[in-house]
């Protein structure tokens, strides 16, 4: 035991020189940790998920619990997702479903210029996640909000004031744990990631080899990502990107298996995007992708573009023709073994693609339309589906349209032709999928007899978690 010192005045040095035991004994296990430390490689999320699986931390070391609170704020509207899981990385139900998920439907890019009721679109999406997560438990839970296709498309300051708006919300009205870059557009590339790790992850497939695998399309309203995991041979010859540009494959570490993911996002090409696209290559405001009886404009992204049925109606050939133009698909000059649209790298296929997931508006066009059952969370299909539920489409005028498709918003109906003729476009000239070939529409994933959200913010709850021990 240390003595009491004594009341007299030591100089620094007798002090050193009393106490050099225990400062041996002290600084000895603190170089140590310090060379530790410095030795140690940093670790990246993925690389962390791979650890927790594989790691063994004692139970009570650890809550048997956690929460992460995902804010995917899309182009088209906000959406909050509260996951809780096990130690084995297992999702375990809030209430009576797998997850608590709410959602808005006007995007945060909507209130451009005004930042706080942008911020103010969220409160009672985060009221309602931080009520489902424990007291005790929520200083410990990360959120994160995730902009996507909207945001991006804004871009600088305006895009920067409104995640500083959101910044400012979390702080002032919740204790949930803010990560230092939990707040931020995410890119393209990580948002296929992340939903290939969602789809991947609710079928019980991370952690097979990357040929059992099922590759993934998710058409947002304002960009379009494909995802899918390649070979290692495939991996080690993709092509060498170029300053600025988003790299092709992008190397996981998940359930113990290393996996090079295939991924890219092509902003502008949304499926309400894509309209503007679309309505900007027809030479003036006539289109033959509008229902005949339409004459108006679409309003996308703050500008506003003529748009008018011709006289003779829409028609699904002439306005393929249009949608081709519109997606480049031969126009712009492939610099790699094989393109899919607008120069870039198709990934070279493959094993991991020949299962194709594929979400969002495909899903939800392709019910609205009639040939997806709405009330079965996945619908197996093929292309050529949407080129003939578009054929109908574009044969319908717009004053029977309401009748003839009841389940499509009004302000929808006289793009209804254009939609599905993008849609049988892109899966098929753009992404080379034959159009015999079967497709699963995903809304949701059944696991273990409930039902999950097809979509990224899984993804991105998985790589939080992991990284909380
Ligand atoms: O959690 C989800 N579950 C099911 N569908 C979703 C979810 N989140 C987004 N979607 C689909 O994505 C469409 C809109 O895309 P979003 O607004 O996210 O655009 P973005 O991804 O281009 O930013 C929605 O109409 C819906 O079909
Ligand atoms: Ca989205």
């Amino acid at each position: 035991m240390l003595k009491r010192p004594v009341l007299r005045h030591e100089s620094l040095s007798d002090k050193i020189h009393r106490f050099r035991g225990v400062l041996l004994i002290i600084s000895v296990p603190l170089l140590l940790i310090t060379f530790l430390i410095v030795l140690m490689p940093a670790s990246t999320p993925s690389q962390s998920l791979q650890e927790y699986r594989n790691r063994k931390v004692p139970s009570d070391l650890r809550s048997p619990k956690s929460y992460a609170v995902i804010f995917d704020a899309g182009s088209s509207g906000s959406r909050v997702h509260v996951f809780c899981f096990d130690q084995h990385l297992d999702l375990v139900p809030i209430g009576k479903d797998l997850e608590l998920f709410l959602q808005t439907n006007r995007g945060l890019s909507e209130y451009a210029s005004n930042p706080r009721d942008a911020a103010n679109s969220l409160v009672s999406l985060l009221d309602r996640a931080q009520s489902v997560v424990p007291k005790d438990l929520r200083p410990k839970t990360p959120v994160r909000v995730g902009a996507t296709a909207g945001l991006r498309a804004l871009g600088g300051d305006a895009s920067n004031r409104i995640l500083q708006a959101v910044r400012d919300l979390l702080k002032h009205r919740s204790t949930l744990k803010s990560e230092p870059n939990g707040v931020a557009v995410i890119d393209g590339t990580q948002e296929g990631s992340y939903q290939w790790v969602t789809i991947n992850y609710l079928l019980g497939n991370l952690g097979k080899e990357y040929s059992n695998t099922v590759g993934v399309v998710d058409l947002g309203g304002g960009s379009v990502q494909m995802a899918y995991a390649i070979s290692d041979a495939d991996a080690a010859n993709a092509p060498r990107i170029s300053d600025g540009e988003d790299t092709y494959v992008k190397e996981m570490f998940l359930m113990g298996t290393k996996y090079y993911l295939y991924v890219h996002s092509y902003l502008h090409y949304g499926l309400l995007a894509s309209r503007a696209e679309i309505l900007k290559v027809s030479e003036d405001s006539i289109n033959p992708c509008i229902l005949v009886g339409y004459h108006g404009s679409y309003k996308y992204g703050g500008v506003e573009y003529p748009a008018s049925a011709s006289p003779s109606g829409s028609n699904v050939d002439e306005c393929m023709r249009v949608a081709s133009n519109a997606l480049k698909v031969n126009e712009s000059t492939c610099m790699h073994m094989k393109c899919t649209f607008g120069g870039v790298w198709n990934g070279g296929g493959g094993d991991g693609q020949k299962n194709l997931f594929v979400a969002s508006f495909f899903f939800d066009r392709a019910a609205e339309a009639g040939f997806a059952d709405p009330n079965v969370p996945i619908a197996k299909v093929h292309p050529r589906e949407f080129r003939e539920a578009a054929k109908r489409a574009c044969e319908t005028k717009l004053v029977n349209a309401k009748a003839a498709y009841p389940r499509v918003k009004e302000e929808n109906l006289p793009f209804l032709c254009m939609d599905l003729v993008y849609q049988y476009t892109l899966l098929v000239e753009g992404f080379g999928l034959d159009p015999w070939q079967e497709i699963t529409l995903v809304k949701q994933v059944k696991y273990r007899n409930a039902l999950v959200e097809a979509a990224w913010p899984l993804g991105s709850a998985i790589e939080a978690v992991s990284a909380l021990t």
